[in-house]
């Protein structure tokens, strides 16, 4: 507990254990950061932070020195055999973890829509291109109701998940097509590819929208580096994704330009 209160995770604070007030004891109290992982919070982010610590993801760090001198393109390659969509794809159990703790994130995008509604209005389409098990594409449809939004992910992904009035899952590999619509948005998607990976996958993305005339629009959602006006915790967490993104997929986190 003293690391933890030490680190901000808990906070003490001194009770009075009868109304006299003549005995004083020590308790401990939540803070911002552990108050994001209740459980029973809509926004907690509990899901994510087991995905993140379960060992399936823990693991590839230590192979990081073998990685540097073999020819597996990323250390979660070298630990598990294969890169990290395949391992979900034959993992259901971690499958379901890992999108349980994307979907927990995608929660909070309930703010985004919120606050920046003027970037949704006036689509008639929209694709939410690796939506995960749809999260985000509820959200924007729930709040746009005559926008047609597509959900599409790799097809173990979005195996049994049901189409609403406006919104339908699609299965797929980005990588090979994506479905047309007046916008595209990849949420935490990019940061997961490689420059050459990402130029691939926006060339598709140009298919798909070029086909619906002039309003298209690209919205990405990912992390962004800016280390001259950010305070230095962010920029430590911004950080640290970014080699996440080196250990899990061939990704990185990129600045602005
Ligand atoms: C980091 S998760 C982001 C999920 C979701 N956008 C979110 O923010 O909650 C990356 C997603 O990309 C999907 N993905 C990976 N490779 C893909 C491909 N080739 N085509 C389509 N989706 C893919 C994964 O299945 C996963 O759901």
């Amino acid at each position: 507990m003293g690391l933890l209160v030490h680190s901000g995770f808990f906070a003490k604070t001194i009770v009075h254990e009868n109304q006299e007030k003549e005995k004083e004891g020590e308790a401990y109290t939540l803070t911002p950061s552990s108050r994001l992982i209740l459980k029973d919070n809509v926004t907690s982010l509990s899901p994510f932070v087991l995905a993140m610590l379960d060992p399936a993801l823990v693991s590839p760090w230590q192979f990081l020195g073998d990685w540097f001198q073999g020819s597996e393109l990323t250390p979660f390659e070298k630990a598990h055999g294969r890169g990290m969509w395949d391992y979900c794809n034959q993992n259901p159990e971690y499958n379901n973890i890992f999108n349980e703790g994307m979907a927990s994130d995608s929660r909070l995008m309930n703010l985004v829509v919120k606050d920046y509604k003027p970037i949704f209005e006036g689509l008639g389409s929209l694709v939410d291109v690796g939506g995960g098990t749809g999260t985000v594409a509820r959200i924007i449809s729930e709040a746009f109701p005559h926008m047609k939004c597509t959900m599409f992910d790799l097809p173990h992904v979005v195996a049994n998940l049901p189409d609403s009035k406006n919104l339908k899952f699609v299965g797929g590999n980005m990588f090979q097509y994506i479905p047309s619509a007046d916008a595209i948005l990849f949420k935490w998607i990019l940061h997961d590819w490689s420059d050459e990976e990402c130029v691939n996958i926006l060339k598709n993305c140009k298919e798909a929208i070029t086909s619906k005339g002039k309003e298209g629009k690209v919205i990405v959602i990912d992390v962004v580096i800016n280390q001259e006006k950010d305070e230095h915790d962010v920029t430590t967490t911004k950080l640290l994704f970014d080699a996440l993104m080196m250990v899990l997929p061939t990704g990185k986190e990129r600045n602005k330009k």
